[in-house]
């Protein structure tokens, strides 16, 4: 993912184009609630219109000419004071309506955006930043409450009653109307102040916002690099700088609220009450007159709060638009492709309808993995793989080496398909790789990574992976994988919580956990990834047993720092510059006076 700031269509209109769109399609199952709230909502804003109208009734009919009709004057006064209390009691409970919405929504797009950060390609996380992933999950999800509950609430609720004011205003005295009209461009002047003002601090905070959760996960993350290059100071400096950042467009925002904002419509406040009582001093005041003064000093105040209210909503609206449109972006991008999606769907119906797993690759004659003709470049224009061809026939363990940089990962990328094949073509097991569903390759393929990756689980859970797999299949993964032993030894066995990460277990027993994983889908293919560098040779030699003992039954591809990995494999391939160099068992590379894989195994003899 790009720096944050980058994620920020720059296009305004768009972002709000976005962010509605996002709302509208985060709120369609409570469509039905949104309808009821606005109309409420109105309900709520015409019974505070009509109290300043029984208001004057009251003091013009009956005050002001001593007309003492007590049973009207009396329904009169009720209905000015109950007005006010059920428009207030409607709008609260609209206001929790809508913040159940909210919440709603909050919850499905949460959902929706983890789901499609899970099926994201691999190639989007080599551009992705942690923290500001998970901040586009959590903070930027929430946005959209604030979007419900502050933003559209206000905005909806003030709206109404400035309308139904307008109007009531105009019933009364539309002479008087026009003047307070004739003082609404000074508004949208004020509100196009702020606006100026407060907009680029308002995206600066958020992007900094975001830095800032970026950092922390950073630093956590790589706490103990951090800390044994002596690093604390000088990261403790660069996060108190973006802090300091973000405070300081913090208190830009605070200071454009404070210092013109407010002033600014309170002022206007004053002016609205002065013009009208000043025309009224002009006039020839007959008796009727005193109500409609009364009716539109009270009704001046609700022209000016709702619209500081909605005026004051801005900041938040703008907030609020970045976040949404961030999170559509994220919902932008493009999944992993689905491979053979029809027969996907075939087997995920077959799935639901039985418990059977994916039926597997049939072809016994071809080989593993056949590479023909690979080229392969991350940035166009500089290919890290040439023209490579290889055939791996199924049971072979084959080794692959090379000096840092000849294109080991990538290779290992391409054919657990986290890039798509540029040039040439990849089979596995006689299938071209892009015809084969996903629940098949995962069956048939198993990787264990270089840095065993273990959930704060059991140890049964973190074997099985959320896979249905019965206690009996976890057991034998484990005894493959020679962890059984130092699994049953911990004080729960299997059920036993591994920790954050597997902190409890050493390096080279998390190594083991995570190929027992990989060998409880019973996987053909057994792809590993450099799986040994971090082990001891304790554990090493582990591994090489683990790895004989499968020999004939599982094709072991196995990326290798550490040569006396693979030197007993049936091959051992060299790339060099992403091409293969030389290829064949140790004991017949060792011949080759001067090779590549000859140096490489005598400078690591040397080493040692
Ligand atoms: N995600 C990426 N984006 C751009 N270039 C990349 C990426 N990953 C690797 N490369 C480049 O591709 C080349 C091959 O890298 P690769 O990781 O495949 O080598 P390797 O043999 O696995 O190295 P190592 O033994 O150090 O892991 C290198 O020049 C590397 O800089």
């Amino acid at each position: 993912m790009p720096a944050d700031h980058d994620l920020q269509p720059h296009d305004a209109r768009r972002q709000t184009l976005q962010a509605v769109a996002l709302l509208r399609r985060a709120a369609q199952p409570d469509q039905r609630h949104l309808g009821w709230a606005v109309l409420w909502l109105v309900l709520a804003a015409l019974l505070e219109v009509l109290g300043p109208i029984m208001g004057k009734a009251l003091i013009d009919q009956h005050l002001l000419p001593h007309r003492l009709d007590w049973p009207r004057m009396a329904a009169l006064l009720a209905g000015l004071l109950l007005t006010g209390w059920v428009a207030s009691g409607l709008r609260y409970l609209q206001l929790v309506r809508l913040s159940g919405l909210a919440m709603r929504s909050v919850r499905r797009l949460r959902e929706q955006v983890y789901g499609h950060v899970l099926r994201l390609p691999m190639a989007f996380f080599d551009r992705a930043i942690t923290g500001q992933l998970v901040s586009r999950v959590t903070n930027d999800t929430e946005a959209v409450k604030t979007l419900y509950v502050q933003v559209l609430f206000v905005m909806l609720d003030s709206s109404i009653v400035l309308i139904g004011t307008v109007c009531a205003m105009a019933w009364l005295d539309w002479h008087l109307m026009t003047i307070v009209l004739a003082l609404l461009p000074a508004v949208l002047a004020i509100i196009w102040l702020y606006q100026r003002w407060s907009a680029p601090a308002v995206t600066r905070a958020r992007a900094l916002r975001s830095d800032i959760n970026g950092q922390m996960a950073e630093s956590i993350g790589g706490m103990s690099v951090l800390q044994a290059s002596n690093a604390e100071a000088r990261f403790a400096a660069r996060f108190q700088a973006t802090n300091a950042r973000h405070y300081e467009a913090r208190m830009a925002e605070l200071r454009a609220n404070a210092w013109l904002l407010r002033p600014a419509l309170d002022l206007l406040n004053i002016v609205l009450l002065a013009s009208v009582i000043f025309t009224f001093g002009q006039r020839q005041m007959t008796a009727t007159e005193v109500g409609v003064l009364y009716a539109f000093i009270s009704y001046i105040a609700r022209v000016i709060e709702p619209l500081i209210q909605i005026t004051m909503q801005f900041s938040q609206l703008q907030q609020s638009v970045v976040a949404s449109a961030r999170v559509a972006a994220l919902l932008e991008e493009a999944h992993a492709p689905e491979h053979a999606p029809e027969l996907a769907a075939g087997l995920a119906a077959e799935h639901a309808s039985s418990t059977r797993a994916a039926p597997r690759l049939r072809d016994a004659n071809a080989p593993a993995v056949a590479l023909r003709h690979i080229e392969f470049a991350y940035v166009p224009g500089q290919p890290v793989l040439h023209d490579l061809s290889l055939d791996i026939a199924q049971g072979d363990f084959v080794g692959i080496v090379g000096h840092t940089g000849s294109g080991k990962s990538t290779l290992l990328s391409l054919l657990l398909r986290y890039y798509p094949v540029q040039h040439g073509a990849i089979t596995i097991l006689g299938a071209p790789l892009e015809s084969i569903a996903n629940t098949q390759f995962r069956a048939e393929v198993g990787l264990v990574p270089q840095e065993p990756f273990l959930l704060a689980a059991s140890a049964r859970e973190n074997i099985a992976m959320g896979r249905d797999l019965t206690d009996a299949q976890i057991e034998a993964a484990a005894r493959a994988a020679h962890a059984h032993d130092f699994i049953l030894a911990l004080e729960h066995g299997y059920g036993t919580a591994l920790g954050e990460g597997g902190s409890r277990l050493s390096v080279g027993q998390k190594q083991l956990i995570a190929i027992a994983r990989a060998l409880a889908g019973q996987p053909r293919i057994l792809l590993l990834d450099e799986a040994t560098s971090h082990i001891d040779s304790q554990t090493e030699q582990i591994v090489q047993t683990a790895l004989d003992e499968l020999r004939g039954r599982v094709t072991i591809i196995a990326i290798a720092h550490r040569l006396s990995t693979i030197r007993e494999a049936d091959r051992i391939v060299v790339l060099n510059h992403g091409r293969i160099a030389e290829s064949g068992p140790h004991a017949q590379l060792m011949q080759v006076d001067g090779g590549l894989y000859q140096r490489l195994y005598l400078l690591q003899q040397l080493a040692a």
